[in-house]
């Protein structure tokens, strides 16, 4: 059994207006599994990450790293964790590929930073884009770019949020070829979406969250067997096609 490199423990987050956008969330989370959580818009898989990652406090709970208090090792965190935000632009802070992938390393003064962005770039496969803007990049690079900085720092674990928005079928590919490579890295990957149907394959593990509750978690075909229409998940083993599939229409 691999080692729990993540636990979080009984995680609510009560927002000043009341809304309860988390409610009791218990997770463990093992180093090198590929993790996807699922759950429709709003259900609190960013919030959730982002208590995972350091960046928003829960109301109540605990976040364990390797068995200890996670607010002890916030930079020990910060080396380990790499978060790939949904807005790809948002992330990108050099002025051209090369500085981009080196920005985190050099930010954490690690050394050689230099080396360790172009090695991670050489691993996402954009060596050759080295020069160029990152504004110029297509989407399916600039989350590529996003995830060689996050390996530049270092990274053990990479959380991807909402991958495949906003890209075609080309650039789907080339972030599922990340994933992979992540992967054979024996890399912990945790992988946000409502897309299920993308990257499914790629699943040890898929935990399916709906109004801040975790309601399942396991094999993924297993916790498919037993999805509810109102957690708002389409089973990707169903065909688009046929009306009957659409669990949730009125019929
Ligand atoms: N400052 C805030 N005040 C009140 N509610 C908030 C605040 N910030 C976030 N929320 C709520 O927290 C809930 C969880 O949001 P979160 O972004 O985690 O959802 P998500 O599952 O990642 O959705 P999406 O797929 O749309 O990104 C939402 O209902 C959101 O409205």
């Amino acid at each position: 059994m691999a080692e729990t490199v993540f636990s979080l423990r009984n995680i609510t987050k009560i927002f000043p207006n009341g809304n309860r956008a988390l409610n009791g969330v218990n997770l463990d989370i093992a180093a090198g599994e590929c993790l996807i959580i699922a759950g429709s818009n709003g259900s609190g898989k960013t919030l959730l990450m982002r208590i995972l990652a350091g960046l928003s406090d829960p109301t109540e709970g605990e976040i364990l790293f390797k068995n200890r208090p996670a607010g002890q090792h916030t930079r020990e965190l910060r080396s380990f964790l790499g978060f790939v935000f949904q807005d790809a632009d948002a992330q990108m802070l050099g002025e051209t590929v090369a500085e981009d992938a080196a920005f985190g390393p050099k930010n954490l003064g690690l050394s050689a930073a230099g080396q360790r962005a172009e090695d991670s770039l050489k691993a996402m496969g954009l060596e050759d884009k080295k020069a160029y803007s990152p504004r110029r990049l297509s989407g399916g690079e600039k989350r590529r770019l996003a995830v060689a900085g996050v390996l530049a720092m270092g990274c053990e674990t990479v959380i991807m949020d909402e991958p495949f928005a906003n890209l075609d079928w080309p650039g789907v590919v080339q972030v599922l070829e990340a994933i992979r490579s992540l992967k054979e890295a024996g890399k912990t990957v945790i992988i946000l979406t409502h897309e299920l149907e993308k990257v499914l394959a790629m699943a040890d593990r898929l935990v399916i969250l709906d109004k801040g509750h975790i309601r399942g978690s396991g094999r993924p075909e297993e916790v498919l067997d037993r999805l509810k229409p109102e957690y708002g998940i389409r089973d990707p083993r169903k065909s688009y096609a046929a009306a009957g599939d659409c669990t949730w229409l009125d019929r």
